[in-house]
């Protein structure tokens, strides 16, 4: 039915091996050893198994949803206009290293990609090292604008680095160096969650796009797509159900939907299903608590509460949809909202570092009760 494709594996950059490749364009049509160990194939029968965020992963900058400002600047870029430094932040799942993906085969093609395109995470290799070495290494190296199909190729190499922010500050200052002295031969994409964990000497040398949370209906939309191309039926409030609990993050929410639809028990997935791969807790387990805090009964919220855990749910995502329904009442004012929540933060920091989740929910709750029984 599909066709048989080939996914590249994460490279270490040609440039690193012993004999570097001639960085002028020789187009050969023959795969190379090294190319064929950096493939995996996915042959049709197995295409399943293939995670569904790389199946769907954006191939062409236009592909990226949502993030417009971005995909504007680059689309000139790819029509010839200069290409800055560029730093992408922005909370995860937003699309950053896809984009600069995408950017990246577009221009340089799928067989100057991989003499072009140095990729680098720095969650592994964040020490001043990885700069002097592998970053200064690639950087120097200068190439000939050319493409074998005579599309545009600009003269410069990309060194994209994922996950900067957990970068040393000697390392981002080795960095800032290298990208003054290399700017005419190479181009550096920095991508990171945290802008605040970058040095001001960075970020002013870079053209800075902040990716924002994906809206709720642009992640139905997408959803739905992957829904009718997989073949994937399910029942109207499913997919915003599943969408409840992504945050504007587009791999969680299609990764979920990769779950349920493995998972599903029926050949129509439902809100239940839902619920039950991402751990939303059900609406009426939510009212239940709150009723109990209307109750003032200290027994009978702890009670309350030891059977909810008991039921396995998470005490992370009990107090994220606690917020997001005690927001909504309209019994309390704007006071006593404030100081449950500057609570729930408390407890959500309590939660983070491993404190006892009944122990948290009891102390949230029991502010809950206070400030309801003030109103
Ligand atoms: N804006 C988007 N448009 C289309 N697909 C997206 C978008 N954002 C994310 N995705 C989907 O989510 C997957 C992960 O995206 P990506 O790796 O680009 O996120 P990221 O912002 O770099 O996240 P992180 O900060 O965790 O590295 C992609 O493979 C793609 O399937």
């Amino acid at each position: 039915m599909s066709k048989k494709t080939t996914v590249k594996k994460p490279t270490v950059p040609a440039m690193f091996s012993k004999n570097p490749p001639s960085t002028t364009t020789t187009t050969t049509t023959t795969t190379t050893t090294n190319d064929k160990e950096n493939m995996i194939e996915v042959n049709p029968k197995n295409d399943r198994l293939v995670p569904w965020v790389e199946k769907y992963r954006p191939k062409k900058v236009s592909d990226v949803a949502y993030q417009d400002e971005v995909v504007a600047v680059l689309t000139k870029c790819l029509a010839g206009s200069d290409f800055p430094n560029l730093l992408f932040y922005g909370p995860p799942g937003t699309g950053k290293t896809s984009t600069i993906l995408a950017a990246a085969h577009e221009l340089f093609g799928p067989q100057l990609f991989r003499d072009r395109v140095m990729e680098l995470n720095s969650s592994d290799e964040r020490g001043i090292n990885v700069i002097r070495e592998k970053v200064k290494k690639f950087a120097q190296f200068s190439v000939i604008a050319t493409r074998s199909d005579g599309a545009y190729c600009p003269s410069f190499k990309l060194i994209i680095l994922d996950e900067c922010d957990s970068m040393t500050k000697a390392a981002q200052a080795a960095l800032r160096r290298t990208m003054e002295r290399e700017s005419k031969t190479t181009r550096f994409c920095l991508i990171c969650n945290y802008i605040s964990r970058i040095i001001d000497p960075i970020t002013s040398r870079c053209a800075k796009f902040r990716f924002k949370p994906l809206k709720d209906n642009i992640i139905v939309q997408r959803l739905q797509t992957i829904c009718d191309t997989e073949n994937v039926q399910h029942e109207p409030g499913a997919i915003t159900e599943l969408v409840k609990c992504t945050e504007g993050d587009m791999r969680k929410a299609v990764t979920f939907l990769q779950s349920v639809a493995r998972f599903r028990t029926n050949t129509v997935i439902t809100a239940i299903d839902v619920q039950e791969i991402t751990g939303i807790i059900p609406e009426n387990v939510i009212e239940n608590l709150y009723q109990v805090c209307h109750s003032s009964s200290y027994e009978k919220l702890a009670t309350t509460v030891k059977n909810v855990l008991l039921e396995g749910y998470a005490a992370h995502q009990l107090l994220l949809q606690l917020h997001d329904y005690i927001l909504g009442q309209m019994a309390l004012g704007n006071e006593q909202k404030g100081i449950i929540f500057e609570k729930a933060a408390i407890v959500d920091g309590c939660l983070l570092d491993g404190a006892d989740e009944y122990l948290q929910l009891m102390d949230f709750l029991c502010t809950v009760m206070h400030q309801l029984c003030r109103s």
